[in-house]
């Protein structure tokens, strides 16, 4: 399966679609990232937060297939957001992954209340001069927040991974993104699984294309220039999740389902201004 990739703001390169990883845990999560790792992907998107981080590095080993042909992500969590912290917490992570660099590592959210999100960047600065890191990036930032970075360290993040799903369009975040040559990813880019992949828009595309909604919606976000991280512990959906590069959308399908897009789409209210982790 050829898997076209996204260039970054510093050069390295992404697959433009890869397998998130929330909620797949354990002995059987093993299995099922080892399954999506068969079936060609090779951006695998974790977090400390998300107690996966062993059973990925795991699947990759098992696999068999060399360490240099994946893009491993993850994401430093709010309680880690003080320098020292920040550092020990990346070679933590990286320890339980069984790795020894991260193809791409984010700050998971700005928690701008508590407002350290720059000291944890200076860290991530810090672990990509060690070599603990190949791209550093954000994600749930706002444009206020990838300023100040900038402004303060004088490196911009080489990816915001944010929530974008058909109704939650995000299109200023999008343009904000691209406006400072940072690449997005989606996060829950099927809406976790919701009643977007019946909207009828969206099948009637799918009808057209034969294929079905949940490739109509992974389409749109390639088409758009995003990176979507689907979730999939079901084979077939992790088949056909990755099934998206023999077909094009045209203008009025995408504008359809833009037009999808509703003013309280967001999943679970997590608003980056206003979402604290849970310590
Ligand atoms: N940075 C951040 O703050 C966040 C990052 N993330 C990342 O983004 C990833 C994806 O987001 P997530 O919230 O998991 O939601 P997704 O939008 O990826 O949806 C996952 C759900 O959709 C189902 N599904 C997947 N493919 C299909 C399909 N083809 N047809 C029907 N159902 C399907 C899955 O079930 P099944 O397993 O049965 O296929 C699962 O229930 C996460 O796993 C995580 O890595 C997520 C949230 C926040
Ligand atoms: O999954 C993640 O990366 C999160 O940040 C969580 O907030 C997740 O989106 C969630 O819904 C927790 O309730």
């Amino acid at each position: 399966m050829h898997i076209p990739q996204k260039t970054l703001n510093d050069g390295h390169r992404i697959p433009y679609i890869g397998l998130g990883t929330y909620q797949i845990r354990g002995g059987q999560g093993i299995d099922h990232v080892l399954a999506a790792i068969q079936d060609g992907y090779r951006l695998l998107d974790t977090s400390t937060n998300y107690d996966s981080e062993g059973i990925v590095g795991e699947a990759i080993r098992r696999s068999g297939i060399p360490r240099a042909d994946f893009t491993v992500t993850s994401k430093l969590p709010g309680k880690y957001h003080h320098y020292d912290d920040a550092l020990m917490s990346i070679q933590e992570s990286l320890c339980r992954m069984g790795l020894d660099y991260f193809d791409l590592y984010l700050i998971h959210w700005p928690l701008p209340k508590r407002d350290l999100y720059v000291e944890a960047w200076k860290a991530l600065i810090t672990a990509q001069k060690l070599g603990l890191i190949r791209s550093i990036g954000v994600s749930n930032f706002e444009p206020e927040h990838l300023d100040r970075l900038n402004k303060e360290t004088g490196v911009m993040p080489a990816v915001n991974q944010i929530e974008v799903h058909p109704a939650w369009i995000q299109e200023s975040m999008l343009q904000a993104n691209k406006d400072r040559n940072i690449v997005t990813e989606a996060w829950s880019p099927l809406g976790r699984g919701s009643k977007v992949l019946q909207d009828s828009a969206i099948q009637k595309i799918a009808a057209k294309y034969h294929k079905n909604t949940g490739q109509v919606i992974l389409r749109w976000h390639v088409e758009r220039g995003i990176v979507p991280i689907p979730k999939s512990s079901n084979l077939l959906h992790q088949r056909t999740n990755l099934a998206i590069f023999d077909f094009k959308l045209t203008s009025n399908e995408i504008e359809a389902i833009n037009a999808l897009s509703q003013s309280n789409g967001r999943i679970n209210n997590q608003d980056p201004n206003e979402y604290e982790e849970f310590d």
